[in-house]
């Protein structure tokens, strides 16, 4: 039986990113592919872009080891509205206000503030070489890639600028977010073979130096309201391009979030809110194996 039968959990989401949190770290089960997948479950489950387990903490200093899935079962190595929401939850139960995380991504900071009611999260340094992203073959300058959708002599999008936050982001700059059909044409480029671990999708708008509206397809969980690394990956690439500066707002579908990415290290920090929607516990018909 798996090891989230009957286990309690906390729905939350990252402004619209619907997340779900669940503390293992009293346990040394793992959660599996197969777990993620039923969880999401249409039938009796919990609707859910991430799953955020918190395991055991490998390293000293740290709150937790934490592993991240989509809802088609595969692990990401970065999700920014999740490690918010991961935060408020410790740190409502433990008193803290800072604290300091590891994903399979590396270590992460997290500290409340600079308002009681956001959280902001040290994503790391992005990353731009083609085969950190990873793509498939050897592009010199990840600012624009060979890439598109649509009539070779009239594409409908091209050209994306690839960043790695930890996990892949292509983003495609364009005058206006809704003006595409992510949702078909999402999958295809999620799904294109220059990606060989897929990547999440982002389309966006820089609006002026200090302001950016995207709207992202997330590898192995479709069409969300927010996606946090992405909103870090297209900050990144705006000012890699020098049309936003450094510190940017981005407004996502489901609200917006403050990013910063630093001089001094290169670090990416991303502020925003974390939203406690319910608690409850896993019904254990869910994982069930197949009659
Ligand atoms: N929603 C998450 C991103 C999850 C990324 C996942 N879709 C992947 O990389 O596979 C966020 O707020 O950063």
């Amino acid at each position: 039986m798996s090891a989230l039968a009957n286990h309690a959990f906390a729905k939350m989401n990252g402004i619209g990113n619907e997340i779900v949190v669940v503390d293992m770290r009293d346990s040394a089960a793992k959660v599996t592919p197969d777990d993620a997948r039923a969880v999401a479950s249409a039938n009796g489950g919990v609707a859910y872009d991430q799953l955020m387990v918190l395991q055991k903490p490998r390293l000293d200093g740290t709150e937790a080891f934490i592993r991240i899935y989509n809802n088609d079962g595969s692990e990401a190595g970065a999700c920014g509205n999740g490690m918010r929401c991961v935060v408020r939850r410790i740190f409502e139960k433990n008193g803290q206000t800072a604290a300091t995380f590891e994903t399979a991504a590396g270590l992460l900071n997290a500290w409340q503030g600079p308002a009681p009611d956001l959280y902001t999260v040290d994503m790391g340094a992005p990353k731009f070489g083609w085969q950190d992203i990873p793509l498939a073959e050897e592009f010199r300058d990840t600012r624009y890639i060979e890439l598109q959708i649509g009539p070779i002599d009239n594409p409908i999008l091209h050209s994306p600028s690839v960043v790695s936050m930890g996990n892949p982001h292509a983003i495609f700059w364009v005058d206006d977010v809704n003006a595409y059909d992510l949702e078909r044409f999402g999958p295809l480029l999620e799904n294109h073979p220059i990606f060989p671990e897929r990547a999440n999708i982002t389309l966006a708008h820089i609006v002026d130096p200090q302001h950016i509206t995207i709207r992202t397809w997330e590898r192995g969980a479709g069409l969300t309201r927010a996606c946090g690394s992405a909103a870090c990956a297209t900050a990144v690439g705006a000012a890699r391009l020098k049309r936003a500066e450094r510190k940017v707002e981005i407004t996502l579908p489901g609200g917006k979030l403050g990013i910063e990415w630093r001089e001094r290290d290169d670090h990416v920090l991303m502020t925003g809110t974390a939203t406690f929607e319910y608690e409850g516990r896993f019904d254990p018909a869910l994982f069930a194996p197949a009659a």
